[in-house]
């Protein structure tokens, strides 16, 4: 018999962000197929697969730009499945993605305040009477939420430089920079370390860490480096063709059979289970 009275048990929080039976198809192409699963508030959640198990679909549809064929997806408890992208933005589902989409041009603190301009009041009756006192507090807090965002990512040294001079580490940073602009609840980060070095890939996991234990935004995240996936993540869900595989917690997912057979195409079983667990394997390691 259980010694800790029922009461005292902590009820499992409701997902943040619930995905439920996705369906997505580019003409005969089956992208997403009944996908389904939970984002826990606070968690690190990461969407792992073989190249076109169907990640990006999955994301595009998460934020906005595909629209699926079935299925619907939940942000707190409301139905976005018809919500246009901006709007779930603003309702704090903010995202990057996989090829950098900054404006190269400008400057670091320019794309910043573009960031956080998907906050600002947009429609024309809401601007005029945004006036005097409430506009200046404005401008303050968005300087406050700007200046902290550049404190936080280590980033103030280039605030003035323009993008496209970047190296491109620092450029995924200023990209998380803008997506943490739009203050959001859930934070969804495409590849964040695809073709970064070593060093950039740990600065980047830490940013990762402490934007949910410092900032408490949720991450989900769509990432190839099972080192990072596995180390950092509270829930992985596997895809493959379209399907969820599996889910759970990083060391019941790399020891799934399924799992392991998904990713076979990628090397010799010795080498996947070492690479399911983050090692690096010899090949990489040349
Ligand atoms: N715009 C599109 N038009 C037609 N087919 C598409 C389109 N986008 C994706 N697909 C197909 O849908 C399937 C899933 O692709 P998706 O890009 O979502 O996979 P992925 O897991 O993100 O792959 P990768 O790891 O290589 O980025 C693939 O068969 C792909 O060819």
């Amino acid at each position: 018999m259980s010694a800790s009275p029922a009461g005292h048990v902590p009820a499992p929080a409701s997902p943040v962000l619930q995905v439920e039976a996705l369906t997505l198809a580019f003409g005969g192409v089956k992208a997403l197929t009944g996908v389904g699963f939970g984002v826990q508030p606070g968690s690190i959640t990461a969407v792992i697969g073989p190249n076109g198990a169907g990640k990006t679909s999955l994301f595009n549809t998460i934020s906005g730009f595909y629209r699926p064929a079935a299925g619907r997806v939940v942000f707190e408890g409301s139905d976005i499945t018809r919500t246009p992208p901006p709007q779930r933005a603003k309702l704090g589902l903010a995202r990057s993605f996989q090829n950098i989409a900054l404006f190269r041009g400008m400057t670091v603190l320019d794309n910043i305040k573009l960031g956080r301009h998907a906050h600002l009041k947009t429609n024309v009756f809401d601007a005029l009477l945004y006036v005097g006192r409430a506009r200046r507090e404005e401008a303050e807090l968005r300087r406050d939420v700007e200046e902290r965002i550049i404190d936080f990512l280590e980033i103030d040294h280039i605030r003035h430089a323009p993008v496209a001079a970047l190296p491109y580490g620092l450029q995924k940073r200023v990209e998380m920079a803008r997506a943490l602009a739009m203050q959001p609840k859930v934070l969804m980060l495409d590849e964040p370390v695809a073709g970064m070095n070593r060093e950039e890939t740990e600065d980047m996991a830490r940013f990762i860490l402490d934007v949910r234990d410092e900032w408490g935004v949720t991450v989900l995240m769509v990432e190839h480096d099972m080192g990072m996936v596995m180390d950092l993540s509270d829930h992985v869900v596997v895809l493959n063709f379209g399907q969820v595989i599996a889910q759970g917690a990083p060391a019941r997912v790399q020891a799934d059979p399924e799992v392991i057979r998904a990713y076979l195409g990628a090397g010799d079983v010795g080498d996947l289970r070492r690479k399911l667990r983050g090692e690096a394997v010899a090949s990489e390691a040349a």
